[in-house]
């Protein structure tokens, strides 16, 4: 600490080790199934009552086998039914989620329940974060997203201002339980949006995950991720986001390979709101910087093609109108500014591998858009 040595100064510095479990689970809501009831009553033995926010298509789908384990395992009141969409991803709805919270009497100790997709895993870890300077929570995923991802990393957050996650917080949950079952009633389009997020994964580390992605094609989409062979699928997608965080969790690094996608998909999401999804967002993305590392002789124009056309056989789209050269600048311009000041954009090296580039170009990228655009 470098201070006026003739005044009075202090150092004070606290460990925040973490810890929280992420397990598969089956049938999540199966009454005899105790594995919520055992993670919840387990980070607050004090009582049983919890606090239980699910998205409303959630509850219309599965409300009843929710209630009916909820009041066999004495875990809550009746749940708070939120709609979500990703354009209530807002503060607002954060203060409205915090004030149900408070009108149930919780106290900080007591575990919130989360149960939903990204939306609502963001919405509540981010009130969680910030009720009562941090509120213990249980993440149960409903979506591909929120499996893979959203649902198991330590962020949190909010739009704001037409800026993507501008608000948000580091808050992991005491625990996440995956229900692959849970992605039966999905619409198809939410699983294809899933994909990218898997997708991205596999282009930057995992091989044999994209090989068993282009073997399994659209059927992976049809079946909803139900096969004897998609739990691999999930666990290698899981697994490989995992071990992407584990030694960076707080982003001190901000180089980090699961931006992959994530550099110019921010601001296009926010722009063609709610025509593209985020995950859709995701894969123009990774379209784009495909095209960007074939050029530049990063990638074989076997691969560049092989990413492609995979991106397309799951129905994942490789361009939108929305691309510009306005959207391509700002857009660059807004990851540069939230990467410290650098690019650090991960450009694909071959199918399993990538780099950090600082150096890419809004012409580049145009060039690209035009290529995708017409892409056979
Ligand atoms: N925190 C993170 O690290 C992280 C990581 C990736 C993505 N995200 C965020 O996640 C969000 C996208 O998440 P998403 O794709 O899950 O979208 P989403 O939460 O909007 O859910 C998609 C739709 O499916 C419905 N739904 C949810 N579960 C269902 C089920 N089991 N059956 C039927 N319908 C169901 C929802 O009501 C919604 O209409 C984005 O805001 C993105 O920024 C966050
Ligand atoms: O979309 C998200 C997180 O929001 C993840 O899928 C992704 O891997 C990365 O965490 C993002 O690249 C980081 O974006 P941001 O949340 O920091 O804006
Ligand atoms: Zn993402």
């Amino acid at each position: 600490m470098t201070h006026d040595p003739v005044l009075p100064g202090w150092s004070i510095s606290a460990g925040a080790a973490v810890r929280y479990d992420i397990v598969f689970a089956d049938d999540v809501f199966d009454t005899v199934n105790g594995s919520l009831a055992a993670l919840s009553v387990a980070a607050y033995p004090a009582t049983t009552r919890r606090f239980v926010v699910v998205d409303a298509n959630v509850d219309r789908l599965h409300g009843a086998r929710l209630r009916a384990y909820l009041d066999h395992h004495g875990i809550s009141d009746d749940p708070f039914v939120l709609e979500t969409s990703e354009e209530t991803k807002t503060l607002d709805t954060v203060v409205r989620v915090a004030d149900a919270l408070d009108a149930h009497g919780v106290d900080r100790r007591q575990p919130v329940l989360a149960i939903g997709g990204g939306v609502l895993l963001d919405v509540v870890g981010l009130t969680a974060s910030l009720y009562r300077r941090g509120t213990p929570y249980l993440r149960v995923p409903t979506t591909v997203v929120g499996l893979v991802d959203a649902g198991v990393g330590a962020k949190t957050g909010v739009n704001h201002g037409g800026h993507k996650n501008l608000f948000g917080a580091y808050h992991p949950p005491v625990a996440a339980l995956l229900d692959r079952r849970l992605l039966a009633t999905l619409d198809r389009r939410h699983v294809v949006n899933g994909l990218a997020e898997i997708l991205k994964i596999a282009l930057i580390r995992d091989r044999d995950l994209f090989e068993l992605i282009a073997a399994r094609g659209g059927a992976l989409v049809d079946e909803r991720l139900q096969g004897d062979d998609d739990l691999e699928v999930l666990t290698r997608a899981v697994g490989g986001m995992l071990d992407e965080l584990r030694d960076n969790l707080w982003e001190k690094r901000l180089a980090r390979l699961v931006d992959y996608g994530h550099s110019i998909s921010p601001a296009l999401e926010m722009k063609a709101l709610p025509a593209l999804l985020h995950g859709e967002a995701v894969a123009v993305d990774m379209a784009l910087s495909t095209v960007v590392a074939a050029r530049r002789g990063l990638l074989e124009p076997r691969d560049r093609d092989r990413v492609l056309d995979v991106l397309r056989a799951v129905g994942l789209p490789l361009t939108h109108e929305a691309l510009d050269s306005d959207l391509l600048r700002a857009g660059l311009a807004a990851t540069t500014r939230h990467r410290g000041g650098r690019q650090r954009m991960p450009l694909p090296t071959g199918i399993g591998s990538a780099r950090f580039c600082d150096d890419v170009t809004e012409g580049e990228l145009a060039v690209a858009a035009k290529e995708l655009g017409d892409y056979r």
